[in-house]
């Protein structure tokens, strides 16, 4: 992790660039494979694990046997903590649902909202470097509680052709049945074109490495929606002198692990403090079985110490975290002034792997400066909200002078006579 100490202004751009910005060459694989995949289906799908999974499939759909046996390979102690952190993310998701509010605009005008689940969605479970059987609980819960109808799930298998039994656990404890052993962008391509095997949907949901990432931007001009650009997972905590070097240390940590892509970020207005947690972070890596991965995400990640907690701020809102941990003096009051993250973690005892799995927010985040601009994964993404309206024939006369003089501004007369012939009926 690279150090900066108090840099001007017109660097900050640079700095907070991410490490792999530059995505033209993976593009362009990713559209080849989304090519080959359209023209030649389930047998594309076959290859395309072979060559990048090292696995040779005969049925791309898990089986109900391979489902049923899942359970006994888990520990009684797993299955409880993934039925415990169901739990917390359906409550707090559950909140998230509303009920239509009926709102009088004029004497006889009604309008509504409701919120109507997508019927088929797409969710793709990262599982290249690990089997992200959480991700199902930050997708599976929503999608349900919205009333999405078809859920169909995609994840890469291993080499003998399985997907981890916490995977196909989780699935069915979420009640989904359409599994599917494929990963990486021909996951992606599959569920927006339809394959043989693969139904075709209407959004595609998850995170997962850049090639996932890219194919679901690509997919987007054949008419498949996405929920949001969620790559290769990132932390930026901004901490002062009185936070705890050990804590922060474990914290970068935790997202430096997910892989080579991956990027931390240390912004703080404490040198000294500064100069601990990388201590940590070199005495803590050392204990990490995933150290390799995790160096190599640390060699992408900075430190950056600012000379006022103002700048601080102002720093991390330009960078747009995924993550954000405030461990500050005043934590809270911090944390109102932040308008750029995916999702914020306040005070020395709110790491971020409690929201990864099981405090209840979403783990699905922007990553790449999108949380500029978009949310994380939340009821919401899994549902379209349609407007209704009914009129009385008041309503409509007491509206009538308005959409006819707008509609006869506009030169469009057949608008204004839609309503003309109402009123002007005996
Ligand atoms: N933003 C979020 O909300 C969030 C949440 C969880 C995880 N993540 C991120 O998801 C990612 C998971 O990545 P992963 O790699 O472990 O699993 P993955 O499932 O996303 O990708 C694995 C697949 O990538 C494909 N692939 C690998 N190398 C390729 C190449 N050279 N060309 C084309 N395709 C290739 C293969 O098909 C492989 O099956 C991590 O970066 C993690 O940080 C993000
Ligand atoms: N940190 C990831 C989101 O960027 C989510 C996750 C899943 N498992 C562990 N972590
Ligand atoms: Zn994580």
């Amino acid at each position: 992790m690279q150090l900066f100490n108090n840099p001007s202004k017109q660097d900050w751009n640079g700095l907070l660039q991410r490490p792999y910005n530059d995505n033209t060459a993976v593009l362009q694989s990713v559209q080849s494979i989304l090519s080959e995949v359209k023209q030649n289906g389930d047998a594309a799908l076959r290859s395309l694990a072979l060559k990048f999974d090292g696995a040779e499939l005969k049925e791309l759909q898990v089986s109900a046997s391979e489902i049923e046996e899942a359970e006994v390979l888990l520990t009684t102690e797993l299955k409880q903590a993934i039925q415990q952190a169901k739990e917390n993310i359906f409550t707090f998701h559950s909140f998230q649902m509303h009920k239509p509010r009926s709102v009088e605009t004029m004497q006889g005008i009604e309008c509504w909202r409701k919120s109507v689940g997508i019927e088929k969605v797409g969710l793709y479970i990262p599982g290249g470097t690990a089997p992200l059987f959480s991700t199902i609980l930050m997708l599976g819960i929503p999608a349900s509680i919205a009333g999405c109808k078809e859920v169909v799930l995609c994840s890469p298998c291993n080499k003998e052709g399985k997907l981890h039994p916490a995977i196909l656990f989780t699935a069915n404890l979420v009640g989904i049945k359409k599994i599917f052993k494929v990963g990486g962008a021909q996951a992606i391509a599959a569920m927006a074109y339809g394959t043989e095997s693969i139904p075709a949907v209407y959004k595609i949901f998850g995170p997962g490495n850049q090639y996932v990432t890219a194919a679901k931007q690509l997919i987007q001009v054949s008419g498949v929606a996405i929920d949001m650009p969620a790559g290769p997972s990132e932390v930026c905590v901004l901490a002062d002198e009185t936070a705890n070097p050990a804590f922060i240390a474990s914290d970068l940590l935790s997202q430096a692990e997910h892989g080579v892509d991956s990027q931390v970020l240390l912004v703080s207005t404490s040198e000294p403090m500064v100069q601990k947690v990388l201590q940590e972070v070199k005495k803590q890596l050392e204990q990490l079985p995933r150290k390799d991965l995790a160096q190599k995400a640390l060699n992408n990640s900075k430190a950056i110490v600012v000379n006022t907690m103002d700048d601080a701020i102002e720093m991390v809102n330009e960078y747009a975290a995924e993550h954000l941990i405030v461990c500050c003096r005043d934590a809270e009051v911090i944390a109102e002034k932040i308008s750029n993250a995916g999702s914020v973690f306040i005070g020395n005892y709110s790491p971020e792997s409690v929201g990864d799995y099981a405090s209840g927010t979403n783990h699905t985040l922007p990553t790449n400066a999108f949380a500029r601009a978009y949310s994380g994964v939340s009821v919401d993404s899994f549902v379209k909200k349609i407007t209704f309206q009914k009129l009385s024939k008041d309503g409509l006369k007491n509206i009538a002078q308005t959409v006819i003089e707008m509609a006869e501004a506009e030169g469009l007369k057949a608008h204004a006579n839609a309503v003309r012939v109402r009123i002007s009926e005996p």
